[in-house]
């Protein structure tokens, strides 16, 4: 098949770089990164640390007992007559001993690293989700939030590397300060020349994780795309349409590109990073061997004694290895850092929408009703007013109902009214006062809305209908009065589980349900819940003629004294309100009851005509 090109979205910013400055500063987010490991477990923290620091004082302990090791075969073999070797032996027990405590606590250590970081990982994802109920729906619907919430995500999972980073850091830092005190007794120049030996390949190594830390940043996007595009063409969900339409090839090119192209970028970068790398590397071993040659110089001269240049040298690799290591690190801290960054921002972002410090007391019952006072809204990603102008009442104990063309409001509405959003013109009054004065889970509370697109959640069907009260889960006489209700009891008694059936093919033994059958069980969150206002948005689209009158009977039922907003195409649903409110372009075109409306031949007299001409 011939490749073709598809255009998609550039990377918004791929020359974002990463000052040093802004590495240090995030640094800053350490303390904080510390505290959320610290409260995971503190045993883990402080146990992981205390090993970290015994084994820190290893190297040198080993290397210093060689030292007197090889000094005292050399002075043995000095005096031939002498054959006492229980103190080497001894020497070599120690020396042993330490080995084997070094691998015991590397291994105990690395054990504490994984455990601590499953803890951290579960424990950010659940902050995560906290946080994400705090939030606005604006906030959901904007793709740079996205982009920040998927960079978060990622911070969950992994950051074992940053914490066993840091106290490997300090580890490496303790075992440094050992060997180099060794080091500077003999000739602190040997300490100066180490630094200048490593100080090329840290410079390297920094700046090529600043530039791979700027490429996967600015491409955040385009691999939630790559997510998006692996989803959906592999998944169940899809899986129809992919086939019917024969969507798969487009959706491989359109993988294919992006992915080669991020591909091409990061070889790019891998490459070069490659090659400065050895060649900076290749600078630092020249300085190792010009200190190795002046050591062996010292030592044919006699100068210092054999073990003193096994010491020596050993150090001097050591103390080169563990500074490569440290300024390694270091580089790769910073940037594991600045990745922390992106969780504590999405922490960071505020919900616009919240309650007041002091609330109004929610009036039970609702005595006066919602009204709209010349209210606008307009979406943030678009220009147009969604809904202008919009001035009416909803009476307490009323059944309205919304009637429009796509796109009219009717919706928009609704989310208004549950404070999904927030008024940016005019302003809602429940009994008299602003409804941004009340408590918002209480208002929120005496709502019910069941929308459109209400979720299939891939769980029991009874879990499915209690989620209209969750608190109510255990309740199974409410589940089931519920079901009855919605007639969700006659698609459950098909059901080889029961209420305890799980839905949807994604888990076990899950089965998939009709669409009409899904909004049976979807209306029972309605029947759920003990609201004082009931919205049903399109609630009987996908029922059959006979369902949709029997569940109209029992929501005229339900309701009763209730107010209620029903949103339907559907006249003779619409028929049964009391009044009717007509939506065009997002504002008020007609309000009254059915017979005064179609007295007023005015739109919904049109409609409605259409509508029962095609019955005829
Ligand atoms: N999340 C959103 N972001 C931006 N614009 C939106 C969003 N949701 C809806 N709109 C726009 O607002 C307008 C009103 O949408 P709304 O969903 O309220 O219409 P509706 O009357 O319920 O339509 P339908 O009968 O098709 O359900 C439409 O032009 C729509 O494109």
């Amino acid at each position: 098949m011939a490749k073709k090109e598809i255009p998609h979205a550039k990377p918004t910013d791929t020359k974002e770089q990463v000052s040093w400055r802004e590495r240090f500063a995030a640094l800053g987010n350490l303390p904080a990164f510390f505290r959320l490991v610290w409260e995971a477990s503190p045993g883990l923290f402080l146990g992981n640390a205390a090993l970290r620091l015994i084994r820190a004082a290893i190297p040198a302990a080993t290397l210093y007992v060689g030292k007197l090791i090889i000094d005292q075969v050399v002075d043995l073999s000095k005096h031939i007559d002498t054959h006492d070797t229980n103190h080497i032996w001894w020497l070599v027990g120690v020396e042993f001993g330490l080995a084997i405590l070094s691998t015991a606590l590397g291994r105990a250590v690395a054990l504490m690293d994984s455990l601590l970081g499953d803890l951290f990982a579960n424990q950010t994802s659940v902050r995560l989700m906290e946080h994400a109920a705090t939030l606005d729906l604006e906030q959901f619907e904007d793709a740079t939030f996205y982009d920040k919430l998927e960079r978060a995500r990622r911070q969950t999972s992994g950051r074992t590397v940053l914490l066993s980073g840091v106290f490997g850091q300090v580890q490496e830092l303790i075992s440094v300060g050992f060997l180099a005190a060794g080091l500077a007794v003999y000739n602190p120049w040997l300490l100066l020349l180490i630094l200048v030996a490593v100080t090329p390949s840290f410079i390297g190594d920094n700046y090529f994780n600043q530039r791979s830390y700027s490429l996967s940043r600015s491409w955040t996007p385009e691999r939630r795309e790559l997510d998006y595009l692996r989803f959906i063409g592999a998944s169940d969900e899809t899986a129809k349409e992919v086939k019917i339409f024969g969507l798969s090839d487009f959706l491989i090119d359109r993988f294919r590109s992006l992915s080669w192209e991020y591909y091409l970028k990061n070889r790019a970068l891998t490459i070069s990073r490659a090659g400065w790398g050895t060649i900076l590397t290749a600078l630092g071993t020249a300085g190792y061997y010009g200190a190795y040659v002046w050591i062996v110089m010292r030592a044919v001269n006699s100068q210092i004694s054999l073990g003193d240049l096994t010491f020596l040298a050993g150090s001097f690799r050591q103390v080169r290895g563990s500074l490569e290591g440290i300024l390694l690190q270091f580089s790769s801290l910073t940037q594991e850092a600045i990745y922390l960054q992106d969780l504590f921002d999405y922490f960071a972002i505020k919900p616009l929408i919240h309650s007041p410090s002091v609330t109004r007391p929610f009036p039970n019952p609702i005595r006066e009703g919602f009204v709209f006072e010349n209210v606008g809204f307009k979406y943030t990603n678009s220009e147009r007013w969604a809904l202008r102008n919009l001035s009416f009442t909803l009476q307490a104990g009323e059944k309205l109902a919304l009637v429009g063309e796509n796109g009219a409001g009717k919706t928009t509405l609704v989310k208004l009214l549950a404070r999904l959003y927030d008024p940016a013109e005019g302003r809602i009054l429940l009994d008299g006062y602003d409804l941004r004065e009340y408590d918002l889970m209480e208002l929120r509370h005496n709502i019910g809305v069941i929308f459109q697109d209400y979720t299939r959640f891939k769980m029991s069907a009874g879990v499915n209908i209690a989620v209209g009260d969750i608190d109510e889960r255990n309740n199974q006489t409410r589940i089931e009065t519920s079901a009855q209700q919605s007639l969700a009891d006659t698609v459950i008694a098909k059901l080889a589980g029961g209420y305890d059936q799980q839905l949807g093919r994604s888990f076990g033994k899950g089965v998939e349900l009709s669409g009409g059958e899904w909004q049976k069980v979807a209306l029972g969150r309605a029947y759920m819940r003990d609201a004082q206002l009931i919205i049903l948005d399109e609630p009987t689209a996908a029922l059959d003629a006979r369902a949709e009158y029997e569940v109209f009977q029992r929501f005229g039922k339900l309701t009763d004294g209730k107010s209620s907003v029903i949103i339907s195409h559907r006249f003779s649903t619409v028929r049964m309100a009391d009044r009717i409110l007509v939506l065009e372009n997002g504002t008020l075109h007609e309000i009254g009851s059915h017979y005064e409306l179609l007295e007023k031949d005015g739109r919904y007299a049109e409609l409605f005509g259409l509508q029962a001409r095609g019955y005829q």
